[in-house]
């Protein structure tokens, strides 16, 4: 049985629909990347999973329990960071893990904690809330999801407004504690971050669930290209069609190549050379989530149209 498992939510917002037929799941102990471009609806997926939206049908559930709006018993080994943390102005760092272990059954030692997520150096101290910085905001929004012990995080955009070093020292942590077995549902923007830290990737495109695999097959799907710059385009064009290859040019004047069955560089300056082309540049671009992405979401947009 999955940890979290969404099976056909749909959620309207009047008219829109925000989530269409949308299933997924959690396994213990995995690192799932939720992406998705601006509007696809991964926050308010988040939303109904963590009980905090109403949802229109479909069911969620977690830990062997059904999820449903407010209703808190079924969460209590969820943790999340969802658009920004409840954050008390006047509390310190300290005051706000005491508040929110206070209801827990069960919790973490809230002093290590805090030094596992850096919020108890001098910075923090007797700090008040009201003068953390956003990326300091969300080092204590992230230590609250986990003062319960959580099975589960859901993190949303937990990157957001941090320092490249603070990205890293995030990265780390959720990697660490991945490893004691704390699964996490992280949605981004930060695709290189995603690739390097999430196992398993959900897609998500204009409400729809577009594609839910391991991250490593994801990134498998996407064919080596090779990227030349040659001293007659057009006859390079016309000679990579010939030999059965997908080719594109862009607009910076290079031609773009693959196969189904693979291409690589060798066998283009080949190409080139029996036609009597120069090539004055030639790289294989190497699998990249965003490029993966950006081409997976648009077959999607086309196949839509
Ligand atoms: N409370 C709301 N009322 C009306 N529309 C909403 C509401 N919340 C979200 N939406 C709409 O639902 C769609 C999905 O929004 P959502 O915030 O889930 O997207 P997202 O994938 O998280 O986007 P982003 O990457 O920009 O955060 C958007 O078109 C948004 O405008």
């Amino acid at each position: 049985m999955s940890l979290l498992e969404l099976r056909h939510v749909s959620k309207h917002f009047g008219s829109y629909k925000a989530l269409d037929n949308v299933s997924f799941s959690v396994e213990p102990g995995r690192i799932v990347g939720l992406i998705g471009p601006n509007g696809a609806g991964k926050s308010t997926a988040m939303r109904a999973m963590t009980g905090l939206m109403r949802f229109d049908s479909g069911e969620v559930s977690f830990d062997d329990q059904p999820v449903k709006f407010s209703k808190t018993k079924a969460l209590a080994k969820m943790g999340n960071l969802i658009e920004y943390p409840a954050i008390y102005p006047n509390f310190t760092a300290e005051d706000h893990m005491k508040y929110y272990a206070m209801d827990a059954k069960e919790s973490e030692d809230i002093h290590e904690l805090m030094k596992l997520t850096g919020i108890d150096g001098p910075n923090f101290g007797k700090r008040k809330a009201k003068h953390f910085s956003l990326g300091m905001k969300q080092r204590l929004g992230i230590a609250i999801a986990l003062v319960r012990k959580p099975k589960l995080v859901v993190l949303d955009e937990p990157m957001n407004g941090l320092d490249p070093q603070s990205v890293r020292e995030i990265r780390a942590l959720i990697q660490k504690l991945s490893d004691q077995g704390i699964a996490f549902l992280i949605s981004s923007h930060l695709l290189d971050e995603l690739q390097r830290l999430a196992d398993d990737v959900v897609i998500i495109n204009k409400g729809k669930v577009i594609r839910k695999t391991s991250m490593a097959d994801f990134l498998s799907e996407d064919k080596a290209q090779v990227k030349v710059k040659t001293s007659d385009n057009q006859a390079m064009v016309a000679a990579a069609e010939e030999a059965g290859w997908s080719v594109k040019e862009n607009d910076q004047d290079e031609v773009l190549i693959t196969a189904d069955d693979g291409v690589n560089a060798q066998a283009v300056l080949a190409k080139a050379t029996a036609i009597n082309v120069d090539v004055l540049d030639i790289q294989t671009a190497t699998v990249n989530l965003e490029d993966h992405l950006m081409e997976v979401l648009s077959d999607s947009d086309r196949d839509r149209a």
